[in-house]
């Protein structure tokens, strides 16, 4: 068993040249082995560098101070994190900047001597005194974070769908699909999403690494994935407003699959035309999609309801409010009412008591660690509350919200209410 003096932590900005260039390469290395990704050949290096650099990316290493003879270089860090700035579609006047945490790593043999929870306690003072109010991660598992204050803000639906001869919508979207060169979606791709982006609450902002990763320009195995195809969805005046990028599983199963790498549509029509389209795929059964919204209009389009099925409902984005006053001044409402609330956070950077008012879609909020709480939650629970994704009465029954006046837990749920359930497309 170490100890955390046992590394030394640097922060530093990606980069492509000089000490700070070997520095990020080395980083990336250690990375890519953290999440069993194979070592990264020099092309692929020099991209994702790139791609970093042009995200703005800080990057945080920890350095063994000795090792055993012909092990990993000194300069291979030991642990990996990475952070950035990306908005979140909070439904208010305009997205929020949030400060986003990823790529965390911690090699095996130096895991479990606290070197993540070093880590993450000190970014997220940094980022509460660069004033962000919001941060943010998907994760690899979901036992890991709730202990820093994070919670499951969206979910997901991972679902397949039969589309063989069965497959019949009972409306005509409008507009039409056309094949596209898939890597055309690295150039196409961001304008299309930044409608996607603007009009749904949850979205968070995709960085550069995406659109390689999405276009089959980056695959799996650090080089170029030829087997990802795409369409375009056109509206009716012939402007593009969606596209899908998908993979053929192969011909050993039976039925054959197509597997969506990434769907985005701005509208209902491009939603359910992208279907349509990848429905119409010949010699393919079914289409697999692993990011689904809850109220996907899919099924209700259907003549035949079954034909979907949800595979998994699974966390997707995780919420930690670093800035209660700020987060939830920011974010849109529907409803008017008013509430207090106190919340706990080993951290701290969340405690207190709260008092919010909401009149016209925005809200007040408060200090007041003197009045008596309607109710108490942490910081993780808040975070699952913030987005209006999960609801205070179904926290309250699973013990994550405790009401101090009857009825508490049902006001805040009006409260916090959403105009259209929180979902987004974007992992990092
Ligand atoms: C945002 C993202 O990038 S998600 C990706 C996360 N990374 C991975 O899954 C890659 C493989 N795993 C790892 O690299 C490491 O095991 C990590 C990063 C998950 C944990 O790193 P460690 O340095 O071992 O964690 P550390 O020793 O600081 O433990 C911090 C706390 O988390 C707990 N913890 C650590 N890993 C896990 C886990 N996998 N499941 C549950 N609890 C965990 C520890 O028990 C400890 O709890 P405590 O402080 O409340 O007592």
């Amino acid at each position: 068993m170490g100890s955390i003096t046992d590394y030394d932590f640097r922060t530093f900005s990606a980069a492509l040249e000089g000490e700070g260039g070997d520095a990020t390469r080395a980083w990336l290395q250690a990375e890519t082995q953290g999440f069993h990704e194979p070592r990264l050949g020099e092309k692929s290096l020099v991209r994702a560098a790139a791609a970093m650099v042009s995200d703005g990316q800080m990057l945080t290493g920890a350095y063994a101070r000795t090792r055993p003879e012909a092990s990993l270089g000194a300069e291979v860090p030991v642990a990996t994190f990475a952070t950035f700035e990306r908005s979140i579609n909070v439904g208010g006047v305009a997205p929020l900047p949030a400060h986003l945490i990823s790529a965390v790593t911690v090699r095996p043999t130096h895991r479990r001597n606290g070197i993540l929870r070093e880590m993450m306690t000190t970014d997220l003072d940094r980022a509460v005194a660069d004033r962000y109010a919001i941060a943010a991660l998907t994760v690899s598992e979901a036992t890991i974070y709730r202990r820093f204050g994070f919670g499951v803000a969206t979910t997901v639906h991972s679902i397949s769908v039969a589309t063989d001869q069965r497959f019949r919508l009972l409306t005509s979207p409008r507009g039409r699909c056309e094949l596209i060169d898939a890597r055309e979606i690295a150039t196409l791709g961001p304008a299309i999403f930044a409608g996607f982006h603007a009009s749904r609450v949850g979205s968070v902002d995709r960085h550069t690494k995406y659109w390689g990763r999405v276009s089959g320009l980056d695959g799996e195995k650090s080089e170029e994935d030829p087997s990802v195809r795409g369409a375009l969805h056109y509206d009716d005046a012939g402007v593009i407003d969606g596209y899908v990028t998908y993979k053929f599983s192969g011909w050993e199963s039976d039925p054959q699959i197509v597997e969506v790498v990434d769907l985005v549509a701005q509208n209902a029509d491009a939603y359910l035309g992208l279907w349509q389209f990848l429905a119409s795929l010949d010699l393919v059964g079914t289409v697999t999609y692993a990011a689904a919204p809850a109220d996907d209009p899919l099924r209700w389009a259907l003549a035949d309801w079954r034909l979907v099925s949800v595979k998994n409902v699974n966390d997707w984005l995780w919420m930690r409010i670093l800035d209660v006053v700020a987060a939830f001044e920011a974010r849109g409402y529907v409803n008017d009412g008013s509430t207090v609330f106190a919340v706990s956070d080993p951290l701290g950077h969340a405690a207190g008591g709260y008092r919010m008012r909401v009149e016209g879609g925005r809200a007040e909020v408060t200090r007041d660690d003197a009045a008596a709480p309607d109710l108490e939650l942490d910081a993780s629970a808040l975070g699952s509350v913030y987005l209006g994704g999960a609801d205070p009465r179904v926290l309250a029954a699973a013990g994550q919200i405790s009401e101090r006046s009857p009825g508490a837990a049902a006001a805040f749920a009006r409260l916090l209410a959403p105009a259209q359930q929180p979902y987004g497309i974007t992992h990092f």
